[in-house]
């Protein structure tokens, strides 16, 4: 069995009185592109962070290359990427100086990717971190995450201050990066566009739970809502993931007929996100 990069097994976490995460079992696997959704305070930054071993959950485990996530080896750290969502430090340095001393510490930094992003990014070398706009440090926190090509890449809402194109091309690149490296990548985003479009799975955080797990394609196919006029419909054999007087949302679904629907419509991962926290 392949093992995977990254695997929660049944990790809760809570704040004072306050759960926060609550049973969680979550696989990664290389060549993965998870993305995470959630409202607000669903708890997507506690359970990015829990990975990384900064935060220790109250029960169950979180297992990285085979290792607990609370006593990663440095073998283990310096295959993990991760971008915080705020990012940044170095203040006082230009660029050059930054990545030089960031590349000091992966020895399989790839200076080609790194000149190519800071081209493509408009980036110069001798520009002051501090002059740098919030999109910009966000692009270079990118770039020191994914120049030492790690096999897991963790991100936090990665890209919300670039613009449509800067988005477009990094979420590109870190598509193709899972795929060419046989890395594995978790990104919580509120953007569902990107998720649609680059991630190979959808992990959706709602209540504490983990309430949807699957491919996306899985999603998209079997994802509907069902528009009925009376309240005695059955909807047993599919998971119902949300349910009002005369609709429901349910998961599971094959192309069937069910007996009493006025309407059975797929959703796109907006909708889906919007009917559930309706
Ligand atoms: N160190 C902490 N101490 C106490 N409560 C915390 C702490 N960190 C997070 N929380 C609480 O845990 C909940 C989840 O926070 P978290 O940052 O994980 O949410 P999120 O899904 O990343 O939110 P957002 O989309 O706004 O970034 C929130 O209610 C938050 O107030």
């Amino acid at each position: 069995m392949v093992q995977p990069l990254l695997n929660y097994k049944n990790v809760c976490k809570r704040f004072a009185q306050h759960n926060v995460l609550h049973n969680i079992n979550l696989s990664l696997n290389a060549g993965m592109v998870i993305g995470l959704l959630g409202k607000n305070g669903a708890g997507k930054t506690t359970l990015l962070r829990s990975a990384l071993g900064l935060i220790t959950p109250e029960q169950g485990e979180i297992v990285v290359f085979g290792e607990s996530s609370e006593q990663l080896s440095i073998e283990s750290k310096a295959k993990i990427g991760y971008v915080a969502q705020q990012t940044f430090g170095y203040e006082g340095f230009n660029i050059a100086d930054a990545l030089a001393l960031h590349r000091s510490f992966y020895a399989d930094w790839d200076t080609q990717l790194e000149a190519k992003w800071l081209a493509r990014f408009d980036l110069l070398p001798a520009t002051a971190i501090n002059n740098l706009s919030v999109g910009q440090r966000q692009t270079l926190a990118l770039i020191m995450a994914m120049a030492y090509r790690p096999k897991l890449l963790i991100l936090d809402e990665p890209v919300a201050s670039l613009d449509p194109i800067a988005r477009r091309e990094f979420m590109a690149d870190l598509f193709d990066l899972a795929l060419d490296s046989g890395s594995g990548i978790l990104f919580s985003s509120h953007i569902t566009s990107d998720i649609e479009r680059v991630a190979s799975h959808v992990a959706l955080l709602k209540d504490t739970e983990l309430l949807l797990f699957d491919e996306l394609d899985t999603i998209k196919d079997s994802v509907r809502k069902v528009n009925f006029a009376e309240q005695s419909i059955d909807l047993s054999k599919f998971t119902v993931l949300n349910q009002q007087a005369n609709s429901a949302i349910i998961y599971g679904y094959n192309g069937e007929q069910i007996a009493g629907a006025l309407s059975i419509s797929p959703l796109s991962l907006e909708q889906l996100f919007v009917e559930l926290h309706g």
